[in-house]
């Protein structure tokens, strides 16, 4: 019989973000280091190809498909995903960061600020990631003093243009992987990090009373046991027995919660904010996918043509060189999944940078209401980031 979760302290999903190769999943296991050997019953030890762990990751040496982990400070509990730092992968960012309470952004001491760092800064923002820490990392390898402190105003910089309070945002100098070799001095910069992490984020507040809905981000089968979908809870409860509805990307079906789990652990419901593992009865494999939501039946329907506000991102900022027009088909990532669509303007012509109206029609439909946030995405990479106005389909 497996212990059944305890909710002791709060919960927050967190994740890295940042370069490729600034440190992000030296950092994610140091920090599970750090604070098993503060409280080995809070925390276990994750180490660095278990982080990276599926086998396509560790052949190519970067991280594609988002990683959790979990672990506690003595005032929290963190999920915190790794999250990817190649450019063909901010896709996948995309999908983590839209259900994260906060992030620790990695910059190399080295490097500095790169193209990839102001990409995510952007995208953070854009999505609605709340609130930012720095981890200023490899401060082992930089021994001038005034080149980090050159550095730390460069972020604050970026971090202050892209709407976030670069003044207020906390900037720690750190070493991953000297915390990680067990370097005391090191380990205590991981400790402030985490202290940092523990002040500025604050804990959200959870929509517990909304119908139920959950993003479907993975789905696996248990043989023996039945079909088990994985995600973030975006809002209200999901209690053993109740009936859900997978719904979107052109199917709808109905099934009942036998089983709930988070990292393992069973557990009587799931609420907003929790990552969860629900075991649906009588559903097949192929029936359910990930970028369909897990809801309260009736409380969210599938829409394909609706309003939008959409910014497109400058070319400085990673989007396109040239404007788009009417009969503009790019990919739009909503949550977990992705669709095609065609976009019309109200004017001939939108250049990158501005702010348009427009009405979109998808390929396929997709659970939304009005405000959902979205990305737009062609030939891999992010061009655009808008807000479901009008439903009119
Ligand atoms: N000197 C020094 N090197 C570090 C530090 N942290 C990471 N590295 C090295 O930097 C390289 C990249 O580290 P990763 O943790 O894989 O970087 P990442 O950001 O996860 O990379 P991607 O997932 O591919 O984007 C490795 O060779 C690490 O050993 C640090 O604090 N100091
Ligand atoms: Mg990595």
């Amino acid at each position: 019989m497996k212990q059944e979760f305890v909710r002791a302290k709060p919960h927050l999903n967190i994740g890295t973000m940042g370069h490729v190769d600034h440190g992000k999943t030296t950092l994610t296991a140091a920090i599970t280091k750090v604070l098993s050997e503060m409280d080995p019953s809070g925390t276990t030890f994750t180490a660095f190809d278990r982080i990276d762990r599926a086998p396509e990751e560790l052949a190519r040496g970067i991280t594609i498909n988002i990683a959790h982990v979990e672990y506690e400070t003595p005032t929290r509990h963190y999920a915190h995903v790794d999250m990817p730092g190649h450019a063909d992968y901010v896709k996948n960012m995309i999908t983590g960061a839209a259900q994260l309470d906060g992030a620790i952004l990695v910059v190399s001491a080295e490097d500095g600020t790169m193209p990839q760092t102001r990409e995510h800064v952007v995208l953070a923002h854009r999505v609605g990631v709340p609130y930012v820490v720095v981890a200023l990392n490899k401060a082992d390898a930089v021994s001038d003093p005034e080149l980090l402190d050159l550095v730390e105003l460069e972020i604050r910089d970026l971090l202050s243009q892209y709407g976030f309070d670069g003044d207020a945002t906390p900037v720690v100098r750190v070493s991953g992987l000297r915390a990680l070799q067990g370097d005391p001095s090191w380990t205590e910069s991981v400790v402030r990090l985490l202290e940092a992490v523990d002040e500025h984020i604050p804990v959200p507040s959870r929509d517990l009373t909304g119908p139920f809905l959950m993003p479907i981000e993975n789905v696996m089968t248990i043989t023996g046991r039945g079909t088990v979908v994985t995600g973030a809870v975006e809002r209200g409860v999901l209690g053993l027995g109740d009936t859900v509805e997978v719904i979107g990307l052109g199917s709808a079906v109905t099934s009942v919660a036998t089983g709930i789990e988070t990292f393992g652990k069973p557990m009587q419901q799931a609420q907003a904010g929790d990552n969860a593992a629900v075991l649906l009865r009588g559903v097949k494999r192929g029936e359910v996918r990930r970028g369909q939501v897990l809801a309260l039946p009736g409380s969210v329907a599938p829409h394909t043509r609706f309003r939008a506000s959409v910014y497109l991102l400058s070319h400085a900022e990673g989007g396109r060189h040239t404007g788009i027009a009417s009969n503009y088909r790019p990919q739009f990532h909503f949550r977990t999944g992705d669709v095609v669509g065609v976009v019309e303007l109200d004017r001939t012509l939108a250049m990158p940078g501005d702010t348009v109206e427009v009405t979109v029609e998808l390929g396929k439909a997709v659970a939304m209401d009005t405000g959902l946030g979205f990305a737009i995405r062609e030939g891999g990479k992010t061009v655009g980031a808008g807000t479901v106005g009008e439903i009119l389909a």
